[in-house]
């Protein structure tokens, strides 16, 4: 099993993320906060608060945890190729495999990730969500001290099962849409590359950015419903399952519901998967 897709994988997802990074800060901090007027508004407080280090806050846990999940999505995915077509990476440009392989191997490498990057998952959003300022002399300490005390208390309180809250929502969420992922990045190369060559950077750029956009959209109805019910433990609202979650959600807050986030997501997604795929093409065309 070739295992540069694996390494390629991890560096060009700890790129992607230290890109995308800020605009992750300003998302949470606009769905947390209230004292924001938008996204510009929240960048120049940040900024002039903080100066450019304030958003890249809380950046060392998702970067170990993006390294394992990218690594285990671009790898499996890779490897399902070569399962389903006989063809390697490199030989891939001049016998380019077929739209329903590529989405079948998008298809395995979302779902097997998804199981990894579950806890990680639950450990962010919970950490995410904690909004009580920094902590005051005299005051109570927040309920997680950092993602190694949030990750044991969840174990102790709920066993090994309770890391992995919400990850049949999260599963859901990453299998169709990594395959529209991979689909939506060879179908682009493919429009704007003379067959048999590789497409140059600026089209990997473009086709990767675009490719996650397309993800990112369609992932967000499932996104929120994913995040409330990592939630739902802590929170009173407990939900009998996934279906109650969505109908609960739809009869409270209407259908828009679906799509709270998708302005910042998406305008974080365009550079993060440039970079991701720039970096993971460059990486695999250099090791030959
Ligand atoms: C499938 N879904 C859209 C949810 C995630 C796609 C992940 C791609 C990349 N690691 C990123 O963080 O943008």
């Amino acid at each position: 099993m070739p295992a540069e897709e694996f390494v390629a994988g991890w560096i060009s997802g700890a790129l992607g993320l230290v890109l995308g990074h800020p605009f992750d800060t300003v998302k949470v901090r606009l769905q947390t906060q209230t004292t924001y007027q938008g996204i510009i508004d929240c960048m120049v407080k940040t900024y002039r608060h903080e100066s450019l280090l304030g958003f890249f806050k809380g950046m060392s846990f998702p970067i170990v945890s993006i390294a394992v999940v990218n690594s285990v999505l671009f790898g499996v995915y890779s490897n399902a190729l070569l399962a389903l077509t006989a063809t390697s990476h490199q030989e891939r440009r001049a016998q380019p495999p077929s739209y329903t392989h590529v989405f079948i191997a998008g298809c395995t490498g979302g779902f097997l990730q998804a199981y990894c990057l579950a806890p990680f998952d639950l450990i962010k959003v919970r950490l995410q969500n904690q909004t009580e300022p920094r902590a005051q002399p005299g005051s109570p300490p927040p309920r997680y001290r950092g993602p190694v005390h949030c990750a044991a208390s969840i174990f102790q309180a709920e066993g090994p099962r309770g890391l992995f809250r919400g990850a049949w929502a999260l599963t859901l969420r990453d299998t169709p849409t990594l395959g529209i992922y991979f689909v939506t990045y060879e179908w682009l190369c493919h429009q704007s590359t003379p067959d048999g060559q590789n497409p140059s950077s600026a089209t990997v750029l473009v086709a990767g950015g675009f490719a996650g956009i397309t993800s990112w959209v369609t992932a967000t109805p499932l996104d929120v419903i994913k995040s409330r019910m990592q939630m739902a433990g802590l929170e009173q609202r407990a939900y009998r399952g996934l279906l109650d979650c969505v109908v609960s959600s739809v009869r409270q807050e209407g259908l828009g519901v679906f799509f709270r986030g998708l302005t910042i997501n998406s305008a974080r997604a365009f550079p993060v998967n440039a970079v991701t795929f720039l970096s993971y093409e460059y990486l695999l065309h250099s090791w030959g």
